[in-house]
């Protein structure tokens, strides 16, 4: 087990509003690991060998070996890289892109990041891994330990795997907090990358962009500077919080709200994920799962927002329906 250079708590981290605890790092042979796995709670395991043949992976073996295919790259005027969905763009005239997305090889990626200068643009490649990779990216692609990410997958009845996202950044880079709808594998292969989570029964806490907002599935809070006049149950938010260097893996369970930051002067990160679609629900058991409800909330949000076929009448129609009722 690659033994992690720097302890949990030797990294000067700042404290947030809300209270964390750590989430257990353990090892795969652990029953605890595989136990917090089935049941959708977050872990790091720490001996996976998943990206075991990518740890040499740096700018320069990448610039060398990754081909010449283009990369997407986010470039944002502050620390935030905010995901937005640019075919919900329409139903928000107001709405202003929280970065802007550039197609460049990575060579020139690597150059621009070597240019970078603090307080100027800040970029963060994010691109789903294709088969334009060079050989020796493949070689290395191919090294991942697949049989042990292919049991888990087996073992907790998760869909099949979607997509390996390569998310290169620059150090300080911030991924505001969000949910995702899969099952994720987060591999950190370069780098230290501190992740804040919350499970999604705090969905009441989050407050996120209504699901025809470009940022659907993103939390309106801003985790490290929160109004609480704005979001006041945010106030009640409590969350686990750890630190992923090279060889960790962190499971990070569909629903689960998640913040990252890429450390600041612990240098660029490199990063893979494993992303899986959820598996058949086998049949509905009551009380539904948190993660059920949520999808429930959004399955209805849609509709109705389908249905009034416009979005300006949704907070009238939504608080109709529950002011003075239910809340
Ligand atoms: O792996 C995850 O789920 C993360 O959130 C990791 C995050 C980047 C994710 C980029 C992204 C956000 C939303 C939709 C699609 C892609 C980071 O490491 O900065
Ligand atoms: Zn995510």
């Amino acid at each position: 087990m690659a033994e992690r250079s720097k302890e949990p708590g030797s990294f000067d981290l700042k404290q947030f509003s809300f209270p964390t605890e750590q989430i257990p790092r353990l090892s795969i042979n652990d029953p605890e690991a595989s136990s917090r796995i089935s049941r959708a709670l977050p872990v790091v395991l720490t001996d996976t060998n998943l990206v075991t043949s990518a740890l040499h992976w740096d700018l320069d073996y990448l610039s060398k070996n990754i081909g010449d295919g283009e990369f997407v790259v986010h470039i944002s005027k502050n620390k935030n890289f905010q995901y937005f969905d640019d075919k919900k763009m329409t139903n928000v005239k107001e709405f202003r892109k929280p970065s802007e997305k550039q197609d460049m090889k990575f060579s020139e990626f690597v150059e621009k990041l070597h240019q970078a200068k603090p307080g100027e643009d800040r970029l963060y490649l994010q691109q789903i891994l294709h088969d334009t990779v060079g050989k020796k990216v493949i070689q290395d692609f191919l090294g991942f330990n697949w049989r042990w990410v292919t049991m888990q997958q087996k073992d907790n009845n998760f869909g099949e795997m979607t997509s390996n996202l390569l998310l290169v950044g620059m150090e300080g880079n911030v991924t505001p907090g969000h949910y995702d709808e899969q099952e994720n594998f987060f591999a950190q292969v370069r780098g230290y990358k501190r992740f804040i989570l919350f499970p999604p029964t705090q969905f009441a806490c989050m407050y996120p962009y209504p699901i025809y907002h470009p940022c659907d599935r993103q939390s309106q809070v801003d985790f490290e500077n929160p109004d609480f006049t704005k979001f006041p149950k945010f106030k009640e938010a409590s969350g686990l919080e750890t630190v992923v260097g090279p060889g960790d893996v962190l499971y990070i369970p569909m629903y689960w709200w998640h913040h990252v930051q890429s450390l600041p002067s612990h240098g660029y990160t490199i990063s893979v994920t494993f992303w899986y679609k959820a598996g058949q629900s086998e049949k509905i058991e009551y009380p539904l799962k948190p993660k059920q409800k949520v999808a429930m909330m959004r399955n209805i949000e849609k509709m109705i927002h389908q249905a009034l076929n416009d979005s300006s009448e949704m907070p009238e129609f939504m608080s109709n329906m529950t002011l003075g009722r239910y809340t």
